[in-house]
């Protein structure tokens, strides 16, 4: 299990986390969702590490722990399979074996044959992206900590990614940190959703979810994500108009102001 209690954390005179309490269990997919600035990214670089704590506690029991950034950090001089292979080397594997490894995830990611042996700057964002879930699966993580991975790209490779990030995690057996500021995807991938305050964070609200089918009508997003924005509380921590009780339309606009498209007719 991982456990953040009591977290706070400054920049100087620059409060961003006020006193987290966080936990994410073996095998469970927990989305952090807050609005841009809050200090989500510290919370995960705290939970990671990497940064150092002020005030509170980190507990990480899980055995192995993989992050993913919302930009790749490839090496840029490796190719697409060296580059998933990375964290295999300083396990004590032998190079066939690494390769080997990586091919198979970056096959089960939607690479071909033909990419393995591409750099990153002969990569689509979306590959390169792909390429960086591989490396932190590589490992076979029982924690994974994910920063905004897909914020960078565009809906409806979002969608794709999205899907196979949640068949990677429950392949894997493994528990997953999901941070986003997106609602829906929030509600795509979630078995729980913890909503921050804006800066500096607070915990507002921390909600199981009904995991939606990844294939699900975007219809069934839409809800979702509406049920959540009726409570007060979510609303007023991610600015969004309250709409506790008032009818929300099926229509385009409803969509447009969640963020999401419209789902086709
Ligand atoms: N190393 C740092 N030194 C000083 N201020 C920092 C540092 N890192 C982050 N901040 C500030 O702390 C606040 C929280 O930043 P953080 O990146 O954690 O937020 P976030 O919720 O992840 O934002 P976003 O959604 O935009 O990625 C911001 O105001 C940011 O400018």
């Amino acid at each position: 299990m991982l456990a953040l209690e009591g977290l706070h954390l400054a920049f100087g005179s620059l409060p961003v986390l006020a006193g987290i309490d966080l936990t994410v269990k073996p095998g469970e997919l927990v989305v952090l969702l807050g609005p841009s600035g809050c200090g989500k990214t510290s919370l995960l670089c705290l939970a990671a590490g990497v940064e150092a704590v002020q005030g509170g506690r980190v507990a990480n029991r899980f055995a192995r722990t993989a992050m993913v950034f919302q930009d790749p950090r490839l090496m840029p001089w490796a190719d697409a399979r060296d580059n998933a292979a990375f964290g295999l080397k300083a396990l004590g594997m032998a190079r066939a074996e690494r390769r080997a490894t990586a091919e198979v995830i970056l096959r089960r990611l939607g690479l071909s044959i033909a990419d393995f042996g591409k750099r990153p700057a002969q990569l689509s964002g979306g590959m390169q992206q792909r390429v960086a879930i591989a490396r932190a699966f590589a490992l076979r993580p029982d924690l994974v900590l994910m920063d905004e991975p897909f914020s960078a790209l565009d809906v409806g490779l979002r969608g794709d990614l999205q899907a196979l990030l949640r068949a990677e995690v429950e392949g894997a057996g493994a528990a997953a940190l999901f941070v986003t500021h997106d609602i829906t995807e929030a509600v795509r991938l979630a078995d729980r959703i913890v909503v921050l305050s804006p800066r500096p964070a607070r915990v507002v609200a921390d909600l199981p979810q009904q995991p939606i089918r990844i294939d699900a009508a975007p219809g069934a997003v839409f809800e979702a994500a509406a049920a959540l924005l009726r409570r007060p509380e979510v609303a007023a921590a991610l600015a969004a108009p309250v709409t506790t009780g008032a009818p929300l339309r099926n229509d385009p606009a409803t969509f447009q102001s969640l963020g999401m498209p419209a789902p086709a007719r």
